[in-house]
């Protein structure tokens, strides 16, 4: 496999489509590179995995600048994927499964009231949610196996029963929580790119358990989905939208 390391990432290849994978840490980087092809001999169009930190901050601000640097090198991405271990909500996600989104909502993103949580937009702000191109979740559906639902972004992580059930209750197809993808749909949207989310479960939403986590096995499954999605993404660009 002809990769390429440089500071804090990997490249490989890909083909027509040039397509930017947001993983927070090296150890998703390192997943999502294992299951990619061989780089093509003088093969344009590479397919980036870079590292952006945890936390939607700090994935928006390292998604921008690698998009902005691309720009301006004239080799603009044309889809950006955020990828990494995430939260499942029970029972629909178990442990070990694949969640693409179809949304990527900033659940946490908003005001407490006596009432209840108000997103940002409800006080006149913003935007909370971010919709991946719908052809192409589903051919990611149909290459992985992903159930496709909303991946909720979140600040804190969340550890208790009702933190669980008040996130179901306000996003009912929600199967999946993590911290990144809000922040890298953001920087991709002030650019005019698309994003896709794909997390691989590593832990149940819910009451704190360290001892329930499989970070190992949600990694497996983060390698072998790229394996499969190397092609769907690679052939795929944004006039398919
Ligand atoms: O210490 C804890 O209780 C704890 C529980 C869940 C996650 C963490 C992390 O520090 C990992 C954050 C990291 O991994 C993604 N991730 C994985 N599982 C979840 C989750 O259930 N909720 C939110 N994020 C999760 C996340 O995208 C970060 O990159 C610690």
């Amino acid at each position: 496999m002809e990769l390429q390391a440089e500071e804090g990432r990997l490249i490989a290849a890909a083909g027509p489509g040039r397509v930017l994978v947001a993983t927070a840490v090296p150890v998703e980087r390192d997943a999502v590179a294992a299951g990619l092809p061989a780089a093509r001999a003088g093969g344009e169009a590479p397919l980036d995995v870079i590292t952006v930190g945890v936390g939607p901050a700090s994935a928006a601000a390292a998604t921008a600048a690698a998009l902005t640097a691309a720009a301006l090198r004239d080799r603009p991405y044309d889809l950006v994927v955020s990828a990494g271990i995430g939260g499942g909500f029970q029972p629909d996600a178990p442990v070990g499964s694949l969640v693409v989104a179809d949304e990527v909502v900033a659940a946490d993103l908003g005001a407490e009231t006596e009432d209840g949580f108000l997103p940002v937009t409800e006080l006149g702000f913003g935007t909370v949610r971010h919709r991946p191109p719908g052809e192409l979740v589903r051919r990611v559906t149909e290459a992985t196996g992903a159930r496709a639902g909303a991946v909720l972004t979140v600040s804190t992580v969340t550890g208790t029963a009702a933190r669980a059930a008040a996130l179901r209750e306000r996003h009912p197809t929600a199967l999946a929580e993590a911290m990144e993808g809000f922040g890298v749909a953001e920087a991709a949207a002030a650019q005019g790119v698309p994003v896709l989310e794909i997390r691989a479960v590593s832990n149940p939403v819910g009451p704190r358990d360290r001892d329930a986590w499989r970070i190992p096995d949600a990694l497996a499954a983060l390698t072998e989905a790229f394996g499969k999605l190397a092609p769907v993404l690679e052939g795929w660009n944004r006039h398919d939208r």
